[in-house]
C-alpha cells in the first residue's frame, strides 16, 4: 500500500452469470470521520462496521500519534478514547497517509486548528495531489505552513494556533474535503465558522459533528437550491458516542455494475447507504434502464440504508448533468464501464475534479477505454462514451496509476468483455475495498493474479 510495494497485476475474464448476495465494507468517508471525531471527543467512541482499508488505518494511526487511545475489538469493531479539543499532542513522527486524500486533508484541518505541529506525507499519488485548497483557508484561520513541497503538496508541516480564527469561507471547488477541513479547524475557534458551497457535497462531517454534540446550522444557499451554508459554533464539548458505519455506496458500485453487464446475473447488495448526496450513480444507472430494486429500506446509524437487487439489464446511453457530479464523484470510472456496454452515447459533463483524484481519472479512464476498444472522446472536462449495446472487445492492459477505483472498474469490465482485461496493479484496491477480490470471486467472477 505504500509507494514501495510491488505491483500486483490482475486479469479478469468473462465467464458465467454472477449470483449471490454480499455486504460491501463500511463507508470510507464515515470511517475516517469516526476516527477523527473520536480523537477530538472526550470519552470513548465505539465504532461498528469500520472500513478496515489502508486509507482508514492510516487515519487511525495518525489519530493515535496525536494522542487518541485506539483499540480494535474485532471485525470492524473499534474504540477510540479521545483527548478533547485542545488536548492533542505533537506526533513524534511524520503522519504518513499513504494513498489517502480524505484522511490527510481532514487531519490537516484538525492540526491546523489546534496548538500542535505535525508533518504530513504520503505515497507517490498523494504527493501529486493539490493541498493548497486546504492550506489557503487554514492560513486565514491562523495556521502556519512551516514547509511544503512545490506547489503546496505533501510532504508539508503545519503548526496550528492556540485558538483558530472563525471565518466564513466559500469553497472554490465542490469538495467535501475542503468543507470538512475548515469545519474541523473551526472546532477550536471562538465563534461561528461558516462554509458556503455552491453545490452541496457529501454531508457526513456535518451529521457526525451533530452526533458528537456540536451545533451545526445548515441552510440552502444561492440560486437553484443546490448550494449550502454550514455554520458551526466553535469550541463545543464533543462527547464520545456510538457510530454505526453503513455499507459504502462507492464500493457497492462495482458489484452493481458487474451484475448489470454480465448477462444473466442477479446479485443483492445489502445495507447500502442511500444518502442522496452519495447515490448519483444509482440515479444515473436507473435512467440508463438498469433493473435495480431498493428493498428493506431502513435507518442504520442515522442514515437510510437499503438492500439493492440488481439484474443484468439492457442499458442505454444518457446525459449526466454536471450538477450531479458531487453525488457520484468517485463513481465516474465505473459509470464509464457501464456506458461501454450501453446502446448509444453517454455524456458525463463537468468532470474537472476527476483530474485531481488518486490519478487523473479522466485520462486514466480514457486510456483504459482505448486499450479495450471502446469508442470515446474527452471533450474539455466531459467524457463521452459510445456503446453499441453489445459486449466491448476488451483484451487490453490498463495502467492504474496507484488508483484503486481505476483498478476495480477495469476488472469489472473484464468480467463482461469478449477478451480478458488486465490491470497493471491491484495493490491499491486494499485502500477502500480489501475484500473486493474474494467478494467478486464468491459471486462467480473470474479474476486471477
Ligand atoms: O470527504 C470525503 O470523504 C470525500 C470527498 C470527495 O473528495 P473531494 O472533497 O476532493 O471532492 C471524494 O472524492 C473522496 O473519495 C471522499
Ligand atoms: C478520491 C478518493 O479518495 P481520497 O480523496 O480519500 O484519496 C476515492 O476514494 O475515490
Amino acid at each position: 500500500m505504500s509507494h514501495d510495494s510491488e505491483p500486483q497485476p490482475l486479469t479478469a475474464s468473462p465467464g458465467t452469470p454472477l449470483r449471490g448476495s454480499l455486504r460491501p465494507p463500511g463507508d470510507k468517508s464515515i470511517s475516517h470521520r469516526a476516527m477523527i471525531l473520536g480523537l477530538l471527543a472526550i470519552g470513548e467512541t465505539r465504532v461498528e462496521g469500520l472500513l478496515e482499508g489502508d486509507d482508514v488505518l492510516r487515519t487511525a494511526a495518525a489519530a493515535k500519534a496525536l494522542g487518541a487511545g485506539i483499540e480494535r475489538l474485532g471485525d470492524g469493531r473499534w474504540t477510540v478514547r479521545g483527548v478533547g479539543i485542545g488536548g492533542l499532542s505533537d506526533p513524534a513522527e511524520t503522519l504518513d497517509f499513504a494513498n489517502a486524500g480524505t484522511g490527510s486533508r481532514l487531519m490537516m484541518g484538525v492540526v491546523g486548528g489546534q496548538p500542535v505541529t505535525a508533518t504530513f506525507d504520503g505515497d507517490a499519488s498523494l504527493r501529486k495531489r493539490p493541498m493548497r485548497r486546504i492550506l489557503d483557508p487554514l492560513v486565514q484561520m491562523g495556521t502556519q505552513v512551516l514547509s511544503e513541497a512545490e506547489g503546496g503538496r505533501v510532504p508539508l508541516t503545519l503548526r496550528g494556533p492556540r485558538e483558530a480564527i472563525p471565518i466564513t469561507y466559500e469553497t472554490p471547488a465542490a469538495s467535501a474535503q475542503i468543507k470538512s477541513a475548515v469545519l474541523l479547524a473551526g472546532l477550536n475557534a471562538p465563534g461561528v465558522t461558516t462554509v458556503i458551497e455552491r453545490e452541496a457535497t457529501r454531508d457526513h462531517t456535518e451529521r457526525m459533528l451533530r452526533l458528537f454534540g456540536a451545533e451545526v446550522r445548515v441552510t440552502r444557499h444561492g440560486e437553484g437550491g443546490h448550494g449550502r451554508s454550514i455554520a458551526l459554533t466553535g469550541q463545543p464539548t464533543l462527547r464520545g458516542t456510538d457510530v454505526i458505519v453503513p455499507a459504502d455506496p462507492s464500493s457497492a458500485a462495482f458489484p452493481i455494475v458487474a451484475a448489470l453487464i454480465v448477462p444473466g446475473s442477479e446479485v443483492t447488495i445489502e445495507g447500502v447507504m442511500m444518502n442522496p448526496l452519495r447515490t448519483g450513480l444509482i440515479t444515473t444507472l436507473i435512467e440508463m434502464g438498469a433493473e435495480i430494486e431498493r428493498l428493506r429500506e431502513r435507518e442504520e446509524g442515522g442514515e437510510t440504508v437499503a438492500d439493492l437487487r440488481v439484474r443484468a439489464s439492457r442499458l442505454k446511453g444518457v446525459d449526466v448533468p454536471p450538477e450531479r457530479a458531487p453525488a457520484m464523484i468517485d463513481e465516474y470510472p465505473i459509470l464509464a464501464v457501464a456506458a461501454a456496454f450501453a446502446e448509444g452515447t453517454t455524456r458525463m459533463n463537468g468532470l474537472h475534479e476527476l483530474r485531481v483524484k488518486e490519478s487523473d481519472r479522466l485520462a486514466a479512464v480514457a486510456d483504459g477505454l482505448t486499450a479495450n476498444g471502446v469508442a470515446h472522446l474527452v471533450d474539455g472536462d466531459d467524457l463521452i462514451v459510445h456503446g453499441d449495446g453489445s459486449a466491448a472487445r476488451g483484451g487490453g492492459t490498463v495502467a492504474t496509476h496507484l488508483d484503486h477505483r481505476i483498478a476495480m472498474s477495469f476488472l469489472v469490465m473484464g468480467l463482461a468483455t469478449r477478451e480478458p482485461v488486465t490491470v497493471d496493479d491491484g495493490a491499491m484496491i486494499a485502500t477502500s475495498f480489501p475484500s473486493f477480490l474474494p467478494t467478486m470471486r464468491m459471486l462467480g467472477g473470474v479474476i486471477q493474479g
